[in-house]
């Protein structure tokens, strides 16, 4: 295998400060251009929100994860997802499964809570909170900051794509009710002899992943895809198209940003512009991540964008019609799908 290159900078930096404030079109313009060339050329970018956050408050959040993952397995299993929807709540070390292989972590999720819960329905339980004092207060204060910024970069990365006031509005619709997921992953450090990942390899679903990384260095590794011409050292990587080349490159946290990639979602929206960009974790450390995914609503209905086809020079209606290459797909139904593959509970599982 190729070696990962040491090389992180390669990501841009982008400000989301002249969103916050507004007082500067130009500014603004600035933030959505440079979130267009990222998307188009990366999938991934360093988001600096140093102006929306404090650094205090996410070390506070790892502070109770590291108590929470402290506590005896046998509390951690009280709120484990085998209580109710398989989905909301605790999963052990290995529980997780990507590409067939049981991923080295354990974690906890949390989703946008539904009206009508129902623990015996996939995902439609409800979030099952630690015993750790401030706990649920201070992440639901994180998952409320995280939806405004949710909002803020969907606005910023409409600008960027070209899209009129009206058809932002319609983007709009389909995510102001996100049904966002927030995870808080223990990473253990990766033995020697385990036969897969920290994270396997995998794209994130939706539309933006926002990922508070501890300090560890090289344990988030991000798949650059390579023109066939490029000579430098590559891997192989098997996708549904066959395989691709390319390199890994590391995505080591930066003081005062988050990380942030494109899910599927954005791929179908901007029909295949913007790559949802696989990524894998080899963590060597033992540390907590806390990545929030901001997503679509639920029912949204997910189809090429008309500022797509603009930008790829397809401006008419019928080179329009015949150009829908990706999606259209109900978010909903992909997640459902998602994560009745991402547990190996006997008979669940997507490789059983
Ligand atoms: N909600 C999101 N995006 N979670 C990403 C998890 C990806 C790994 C998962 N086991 C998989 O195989 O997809
Ligand atoms: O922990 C990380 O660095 C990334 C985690 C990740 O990719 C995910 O949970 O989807
Ligand atoms: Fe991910």
């Amino acid at each position: 295998m190729a070696e990962v290159s040491e090389t992180s900078s390669e990501l841009p930096i982008i400000d989301i400060g002249p969103y916050l404030d507004r007082r500067d079109d130009a500014a603004r313009l600035v933030t959505s251009e440079a979130l267009h060339d990222a998307c188009v050329n990366y999938g991934f970018f360093y988001l600096d929100i140093s102006k929306f956050v404090d650094a205090d408050e996410p070390e506070e959040l790892t502070r109770l994860a590291r108590e929470f993952f402290a506590l005896p397995q046998e509390e951690k299993d009280k709120i484990s997802i085998r209580n109710q929807d398989q989905a909301r709540g605790y999963q052990r070390l290995k529980e997780n499964v990507t590409n067939g292989k049981a991923d080295n972590h354990e974690g906890i999720d949390f989703y946008k809570s539904v009206d009508q819960p129902d623990k015996t329905k996939p995902l439609w339980g409800e979030n099952q909170w630690p015993d750790v004092p401030n706990f649920q207060r201070k992440f639901s204060q994180w998952v409320e900051k995280m939806k405004i910024l949710g909002m803020l970069v969907m606005e910023a990365m409409a600008v960027g794509l070209g899209m009129t006031t009206e058809e932002w509005e319609d983007l709009r619709s389909q995510v102001d009710d996100s049904f966002w997921v927030m995870r808080i992953i223990g990473y253990p450090p990766l033995p020697n002899d385990h036969d897969g990942f920290s994270c396997g390899a995998h794209k994130d679903y939706g539309c933006l992943t926002f990922l508070y990384a501890d300090p560890t260095r090289s344990a988030l590794q991000v798949f650059l895809r390579q023109a066939s011409d490029s000579t430098s050292e590559s891997d192989d990587l098997p996708t549904e198209n066959g395989t691709e080349q390319g390199t890994w490159i590391n995505a080591d946290p930066i003081p005062g940003c988050i990380v942030c990639n494109v899910g599927e979602m954005w791929e179908i929206w901007s029909n295949g512009l913007y790559k949802s960009t696989l990524h894998r974790v080899v963590h060597r450390g033992s540390n907590y991540r806390i990545p929030f995914f901001f997503e679509p609503n639920f029912s949204a209905n997910v189809t090429p964008l008309p500022a797509a086809f603009r930008i790829q020079g397809k401006d008419s209606v019928e080179a329009l019609t015949d150009s829908k290459t990706y999606g259209p797909v109900v978010y909903g139904d992909f997640l459902l799908q998602k994560v009745s593959g991402n547990f190996a509970i006997e008979g669940k599982g997507r490789y059983d």
